[in-house]
C-alpha cells in the first residue's frame, strides 16, 4: 500500500448513484468459428441526408450518444458570511427553548463553516456529497457519489469553458438547423441566473450563443439572408394560484398560451449581437425578482429565451425545407424550502408555484423515462400541469433534444439543496432520444405560431390572401408562372409586414381588449362587493339599536334593582326594629308628611287616622298586604297575604305581643307577625261590632294616656244587623308606622243606619301601664248617600297597599267606631296554639312567603270558632263594669246576647291582666 495516501475511512460508506456505465469489452469472437454473413454498415447516408451545412467546415457530428445531457456546475463558495435569516415575524406560540438555542446554535455553526463544502468533484463525469460533519453520528460518515453526469464543473470553471463544454454544441446543432433546448435547474441561489445571462463582465450562455451565432452566420447572412428572430417571456403566478404569461420585450406584457403555442409574443428581429444583448437587458430589468433570504435578487418566474433561425429565401421562395431551428434556454426559477428561505405572504405563494412547476416538471421526464424502460407503461400526461411543461411538450415527450445544466451550491448549510437536486435530477441522464424528430424538417408551428408572423397573417385581409397563396403555393408546381408571381408577392408582403409595426397593432388591440374585459369584470366585482358591504351596513346599525335599546333596559334594571334593594334595606331596618321590642311612635314621620301633632281627643282620631294611612303606606312599601273581607252569605272570609321581601327569614314567626312594661302597644318580631295579630285583633274587634247591635251602637271615647302606646282602630259603618252591611275596619299601630289593614267590609244601606243610634265609645283603662285606644272616625254626618274613598296607592310600586273605604252613608249616619282591649290582656298570643296554632291551618290565611299575595283566604274553623264567639260576647256587661268602676264613660244600654267563647275570651283576658297586676 502506498504510504501517502491515507487508508479509507472505516466509518465511510460510499453510496454510488448511477455510476458511469462502462460498455463492458466485446468478446473477441473469432470469425471461424461463426459463419456469419457479411452485415452491410448502417446507412448513415439514408437516415441522414445529406444537408447544406452553413458553415461547410463544419462536420455533421454523428449521432453519438442520445441521452439526455446533464451537466452539473458548483458555484465557489460563497465569501461572505452567509446572509442571516431576516428577522422572522414572531410567531404567537410559545416556542420550545431547547429549540430556540439549537436554532441558535445552528445558525452559529452554519456561519462559522462557510469555508466548508459538502460537495467534491470526482472528475469530469461525477461529483461526491458528503453530510455536513455537525449532523452525521460520531463513528458513522455518510457520503454519496453521483456520476454519469454529461460534464460536472466545477467551481472555479469560468463562463466560457461552461459554453465552450456545454452549450457550444447546442449552438452549432441550432446553426444547422436543429431545435436545442438548455433549461438551467437547481436550489434558489445556486447560480441559474449567473450561468444563463451572467454579467456585463462575465456574459453568461445567451449572449455567448448569440455572439458565436452572429459570429457564425454573419460571414453567410448576407450571401443566405438569414435571419434571427428572438423572443423572451417569462411565466409567473398570479398571487400564487393562475399561471401568467409576460412578454419581457413589449411594453404590452400579457401574452396567453394555447396548447402549446404562445400567443401574442413579440419576436424581435436580432441582426448583431449588441442588438440581442441590448433586448436581453430590457427584459432582465422587467422579469420579475424579489429578494428572499438565500438569494438578494431572486427570480420569482421561469424566464424563456427563443432564439428562431428564420428560414432563408432563395430567390424570393420560401422553402418549406429550410432550416427553421429554434434554441430555447430556459433559467428556472430556483426550488425553494420555506425554512431556508423564511418567504411569507404573496412570496411563500410564489414559492409554492416554483416549487410546483418544478415538480411538474420532473415528474414529467421521470415519466418519460419510465416509459422508455418499460414501454408498457404509458407516458403520462403532466406535462398539461403547468404552462411551462405544455410550452415544452415536445422535449418532455422526448421528441426533440434537450440538455440540463443543475446548479449546485458547494456549502454545508445547502447539503439538503444539493442532495435534493441530485437525487431528483441525476436519473433523467438515463433519458434516450430514439425517436427525435429530424432536425430539418419544419417543425410543427405551435411553438412558433406565436410569433408575429403568423399573428399577423390572421390580423389583416391581405395576410389572410397571403396566406391562402402560401398555401396554395405549397401544393402547386413551381412551373406555374402565376404562382412564381404569388410567391414572390407574399415574400414581399412578408418582408413588409415584418417591417411595419402590425404586430404591435395586433398586440395593442388584444391587450386592449383584454385590460377593457377585466375592466368590466373589475366593475361588477366592486358592485357587488358594494351591495355587500351595504347590507352588512344596514345590518350592523340594526344591530346599534338593539344595543342601546338594550343598554337603556339594562340602565332601567339596574335603577329597580337599586330601587328594590333600598326597600329591602328599609324593611330590614324597621324588622330590626320591630325586634328591638320598642315600636316607635315618631310624630315626626306624620309631621314630615303634613300632619299636626293632634291637640285634643278628635284631633286624635283624626291623627291616629292619618297615621294609620302613613303607615298603611309604608305597609305597602314593605310589601306587605293584609285584606280581610268578610262576606255575610259565604261566612267570614278572611284573607290575609303577606309578601315578604326580606329572604333572611322563610319560616313563618309565631305572633307575640308587647309586654307591658314597653311603650309600645305590639311587639312584633317582623310585619308578618303584626299583620296576624292585627287581623286576629281585628277579628276581635269584629265580633264586638257583631255583638253590638245598631242602635246600641254609642259614641264612644277613649282617653289616650300621653305616656303609653296607642292602637287605633278605626271602624266605619258599621250595622250589625244587616245582612248586607259593610264595614270596614282598620287597624294601626301609628308608633312605628308598620301599619296593617284589616278589612271588613259590609254593604250597608242607607236605611239601615240610625243616627240616633251611634254612639260614640270609649273605654278607658284603669291601669296605667297600656291603653287600647279606639279611634273612632266620624267620617260624615250631613250628607247623605254620600261616597267616601280613601286611597292611597303608589303607582310605581308594584307593592303598594291601598287602602280604600267605600261607602255609602245616609245623612243622618254617624260613624262610630269603638273597640279597645288592654292589649296586657290580650289573650291573641302568638303562641296561643288555640287560636292561631292548634290548628296547622291556625296562622289561618297568613302566608308568608315569597310567591306573589293571594287575594282571598277562607277562615279556618278555629278562628271561625272564634269569631263566632266574639260575635256573642257580651261586652255590655263589662262595659257596665268598666262605666262603673270609671264612669267616664257610657255604652249602648242595649245588650245583646253574648256567646260562651266570647266570655270566656273577656275572662281570659282579665285574668291574664290581673296575673300581671299581681
Ligand atoms: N459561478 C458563479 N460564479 C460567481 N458568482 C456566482 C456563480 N454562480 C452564482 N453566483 C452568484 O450567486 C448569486 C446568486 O446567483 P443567481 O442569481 O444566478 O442564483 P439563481 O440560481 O438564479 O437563484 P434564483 O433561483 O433565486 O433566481 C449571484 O450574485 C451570482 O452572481
Amino acid at each position: 500500500m502506498d504510504p501517502n495516501t491515507s487508508p479509507p475511512c472505516p466509518g465511510t460508506i460510499t453510496i454510488r448513484r448511477n455510476p458511469p456505465r462502462r460498455a463492458r469489452a466485446t468478446p473477441k469472437v473469432t470469425p471461424q468459428s461463426f459463419d456469419l454473413p457479411d452485415i452491410p454498415p448502417f446507412p448513415n447516408d439514408d437516415v441522414w441526408p445529406a444537408q447544406t451545412p452553413l458553415n461547410p467546415s463544419t462536420s455533421l457530428p454523428k449521432p453519438e450518444n442520445e441521452n439526455l445531457k446533464v451537466f452539473l456546475r458548483i458555484r465557489p463558495l460563497s465569501s461572505s458570511p452567509i446572509q442571516a435569516p431576516r428577522a422572522k415575524t414572531k410567531s404567537a406560540w410559545p416556542q420550545n427553548p431547547a429549540k430556540k438555542n439549537a436554532a441558535a446554535s445552528g445558525a452559529k455553526i452554519s456561519k462559522s463553516k462557510t469555508s466548508s463544502a459538502c460537495i467534491t468533484v470526482n472528475d469530469s463525469q461525477s461529483v461526491t456529497l458528503s453530510t455536513p460533519v455537525s449532523w452525521h453520528e460520531p463513528k458513522r460518515i455518510k457520503s454519496e457519489t453521483y456520476g454519469g453526469f454529461s460534464y460536472v464543473f466545477s467551481s472555479d470553471s469560468s463562463q466560457f469553458k461552461v459554453y465552450e463544454r456545454m452549450v457550444k454544441p447546442l449552438v452549432e446543432e441550432f446553426l444547422r438547423g436543429k431545435c436545442g433546448m438548455l433549461a438551467a435547474l437547481g436550489p434558489s441561489g445556486s447560480g441559474k441566473t449567473h450561468t444563463v445571462f451572467g454579467t456585463p463582465r462575465d456574459p453568461g450562455m445567451v449572449p455567448l450563443a448569440l455572439r458565436h451565432i452572429f459570429k457564425d452566420a454573419e460571414p453567410h447572412a448576407k450571401q443566405a439572408s438569414r435571419t434571427f428572430y428572438m423572443s423572451i417571456f417569462e411565466i409567473c403566478s398570479e398571487r400564487g394560484k393562475a399561471e401568467k404569461l409576460f412578454d419581457l420585450l413589449s411594453d404590452g406584457g400579457e401574452i396567453s398560451m394555447q396548447q402549446s403555442t404562445v400567443k401574442g409574443l413579440k419576436e424581435v428581429p436580432i441582426s448583431n449581437t449588441e442588438q440581442a444583448e441590448s433586448l436581453m437587458a430590457q427584459a432582465a430589468l422587467k422579469r420579475a425578482t424579489a429578494m428572499t433570504n438565500t438569494n438578494s435578487q431572486s427570480s420569482r418566474s421561469q424566464c424563456i429565451i427563443n432564439i428562431r433561425d428564420v428560414p432563408p429565401k432563395c430567390k424570393g421562395v420560401v422553402n418549406p425545407k429550410s432550416n427553421s431551428a429554434v434554441l430555447t434556454i430556459i433559467d428556472l426559477a430556483g426550488a425553494e424550502r420555506e425554512k431556508r428561505t423564511g418567504n411569507q405572504g404573496a412570496r411563500l405563494l410564489e414559492s409554492n408555484f416554483i416549487n410546483n412547476t418544478l415538480m411538474v416538471f420532473g415528474l414529467c421526464l421521470r415519466s418519460l423515462l419510465e416509459h422508455q424502460k418499460n414501454r408498457k407503461k404509458p407516458l403520462q400526461k403532466h406535462f398539461q400541469s403547468s404552462m411551462l411543461t405544455r410550452y415544452l411538450r415536445d422535449y418532455l415527450e422526448g421528441k426533440k433534444r434537450m440538455s440540463l445544466i443543475l446548479t449546485a451550491k458547494p456549502g454545508e448549510e445547502d447539503y439538503l439543496d444539493t442532495s435534493y437536486l441530485l437525487r431528483q435530477a441525476s436519473p433523467y441522464m438515463q433519458i434516450k432520444y430514439n425517436e427525435v424528430e429530424p432536425s430539418n424538417i419544419v417543425p410543427k408551428k405551435r411553438h412558433y405560431q406565436a410569433s408575429s408572423i403568423m399573428d399577423n397573417t390572421k390580423l389583416s385581409p391581405l395576410s389572410e390572401s397571403l396566406k391562402r397563396i402560401r398555401l396554395v403555393s405549397e401544393h402547386t408546381e413551381q412551373n406555374d408562372k402565376k404562382s412564381v408571381e404569388e410567391r414572390q408577392n407574399f415574400t414581399e408582403a412578408l418582408r413588409k409586414l415584418d417591417a411595419s409595426s402590425s404586430v404591435s397593432f395586433k398586440s395593442e388591440c388584444d391587450r386592449q381588449l383584454r385590460s377593457e374585459r377585466s375592466h368590466i369584470i373589475m366593475q361588477n366585482f366592486a358592485k357587488v362587493i358594494w351591495n355587500v358591504l351595504k347590507q352588512y351596513n344596514s345590518k350592523l346599525k340594526v344591530a346599534e339599536i338593539e344595543i342601546e335599546s338594550l343598554k337603556e333596559n339594562i340602565g332601567n334594571e339596574k335603577k329597580k334593582y337599586l330601587e328594590l334593594e333600598t326597600q329591602l334595606n328599609e324593611l330590614k331596618a324597621d324588622c330590626i326594629c320591630c325586634k328591638g321590642g320598642q315600636i316607635k311612635n315618631d310624630p315626626e314621620d306624620f309631621s314630615s308628611v303634613g300632619l299636626a301633632q293632634p291637640h285634643n281627643s278628635e284631633q286624635e282620631v283624626e291623627y291616629s287616622i292619618s297615621g294609620f294611612l302613613l303607615s298603611c303606606m309604608k305597609i305597602s312599601e314593605s310589601s306587605f298586604l293584609v285584606r280581610v273581607e268578610q262576606s255575610d252569605e259565604e261566612g267570614p272570609m278572611l284573607s290575609t297575604s303577606c309578601t315578604r321581601l326580606d329572604s333572611e327569614k322563610s319560616d313563618r314567626e309565631a305572633l307575640s305581643l308587647s309586654k307591658p312594661e314597653h311603650r309600645s302597644a305590639l311587639d312584633v318580631d317582623d310585619g308578618s307577625k303584626i299583620l296576624i295579630i292585627m287581623y286576629v285583633f281585628g277579628l276581635v274587634v269584629h265580633s264586638f261590632w257583631e255583638s253590638f247591635d245598631a242602635q246600641s251602637l254609642s259614641e264612644a271615647k277613649l282617653d289616650q294616656s300621653d305616656e303609653q302606646p296607642t292602637i287605633g282602630t278605626s271602624c266605619t259603618q258599621l250595622d250589625a244587623t244587616e245582612s248586607d252591611r259593610k264595614i270596614s275596619t282598620y287597624l294601626l299601630k301609628a308608633e312605628d308606622h308598620n301599619a296593617l289593614e284589616v278589612e271588613t267590609s259590609h254593604k250597608i244601606p242607607s236605611e239601615s243606619f240610625d243616627a240616633h243610634s251611634l254612639s260614640e265609645a270609649g273605654l278607658d283603662q284603669s291601669d296605667e301601664e297600656s291603653t287600647l285606644g279606639t279611634s273612632c272616625a266620624q267620617l260624615d254626618s250631613e250628607k247623605s248617600d254620600r261616597e267616601n274613598s280613601i286611597s292611597f296607592s303608589k303607582p310605581e310600586d308594584h307593592n303598594a297597599l291601598e287602602v280604600e273605604a267605600v261607602r255609602k252613608i245616609p245623612s243622618e249616619l254617624l260613624v262610630s267606631s269603638s273597640s279597645t282591649e288592654d292589649d296586657n290582656l290580650d289573650p291573641l298570643s302568638p303562641n296561643d296554639d288555640h287560636l292561631v296554632g292548634g290548628d296547622p291551618r291556625g296562622k289561618i290565611g297568613v302566608d308568608i312567603s315569597r310567591k306573589p299575595p293571594k287575594p282571598k283566604r277562607t277562615l279556618m274553623p278555629s278562628s271561625s270558632m272564634l269569631s263566632r264567639d266574639l260575635s256573642t260576647f257580651d261586652l255590655c256587661d263589662e262595659s257596665e263594669k268598666l262605666k262603673g268602676n270609671r264612669g267616664t264613660r257610657k255604652l249602648a244600654t242595649h245588650e245583646p246576647q253574648r256567646s260562651n267563647g266570647s266570655i270566656s275570651l273577656l275572662r281570659m283576658l282579665k285574668d291574664r291582666r290581673s296575673n300581671l297586676h299581681r
